[in-house]
């Protein structure tokens, strides 16, 4: 398994099922992919978001048929409640090429991870699905940090140009960026006053 972060604007993300489980992935996706569900019925949140909803009885669904709906797709998600269902929707998306996610049944290409995200920030968790509660935790410890690193990578943004102004070989202007990144008193001064912070920060370790 190996984590990448993905641009989805505009890509195509299927959701089979309409359900509890359907609706967190959906959110997940939303605002960002062109998701379409397909389910027999919806559940009233995801009814809410900016999704395109096909109402059908998959079971009733020649493979064809489910082809179709994946055509283009980046990426399908089996959400249904029947683990039969799921895994004739993986097996005909691996068919099709398509990355799968699977809710419930055989496993699919992808884990879906827990995140933080902050301006400057993406973090993701996975378990691997051994355990989404560890995954969870994990990013509710790692939340609280995450304004103090976004002000941290503003920074390090302003330092790494005003360095590259400067003649300093490129392995000082490392050492500095990797200094600058530990010290505890920008550290500390990022959350209290952060313009001021940064100005200070220049003057010690963004001149020649
Ligand atoms: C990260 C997150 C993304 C998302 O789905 O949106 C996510 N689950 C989240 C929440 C969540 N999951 C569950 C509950 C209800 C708890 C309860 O039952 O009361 C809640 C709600 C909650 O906790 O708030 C239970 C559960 N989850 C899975 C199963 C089936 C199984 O294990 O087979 C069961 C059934 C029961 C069990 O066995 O526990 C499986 C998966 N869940 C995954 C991801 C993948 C593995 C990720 C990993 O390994 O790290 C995987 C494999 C699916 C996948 O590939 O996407 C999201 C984080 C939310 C956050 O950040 O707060
Ligand atoms: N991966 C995860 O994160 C995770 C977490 C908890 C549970 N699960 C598992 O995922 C599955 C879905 O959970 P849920 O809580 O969303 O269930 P749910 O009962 O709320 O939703 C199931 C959805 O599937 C639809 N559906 C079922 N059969 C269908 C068919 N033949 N045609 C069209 N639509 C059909 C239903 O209309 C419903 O919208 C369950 O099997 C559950 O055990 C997965």
């Amino acid at each position: 398994m190996i984590p990448l972060i993905i641009d989805c604007t505009h890509k195509k993300v299927i959701i089979f099922g309409g359900g509890v489980v359907a609706t967190r992935k959906a959110r997940y996706f939303a605002g960002e992919a062109d998701i379409s569900v397909i389910s027999r019925s919806f559940s009233d949140p995801i009814t809410d978001l900016p999704i395109e909803q096909i109402q059908a009885d998959i079971s009733l669904m020649q493979d064809d048929e489910i082809r179709e709906y994946l055509r283009g797709a980046f990426l399908t998600i089996a959400a249904t409640s029947s683990k039969a269902i799921n895994d004739r929707i993986g097996r005909i998306a691996a068919e099709e090429g398509c990355l799968f996610n699977n809710a419930d049944g055989s496993a699919g290409d992808i884990f879906i991870p827990s995140i933080v995200r902050g301006e400057n920030l993406i973090i993701g968790f996975s378990t691997s699905g051994g355990s989404p509660a560890v995954a969870r935790i994990l990013r509710e410890r790692f939340e609280g940090i995450v304004p103090e690193i976004d002000a941290m990578i503003d920074l390090q943004r302003i330092m790494r140009d005003a360095l590259k102004k400067t003649d300093l070989p490129e392995e000082e202007r490392r050492r500095r960026l990797r200094e600058a990144a530990q010290d505890p008193e920008i550290i500390e001064g990022l959350s209290r006053a952060r313009d001021e912070t940064i100005r200070s920060a220049l003057l010690r370790y963004a001149h020649e």
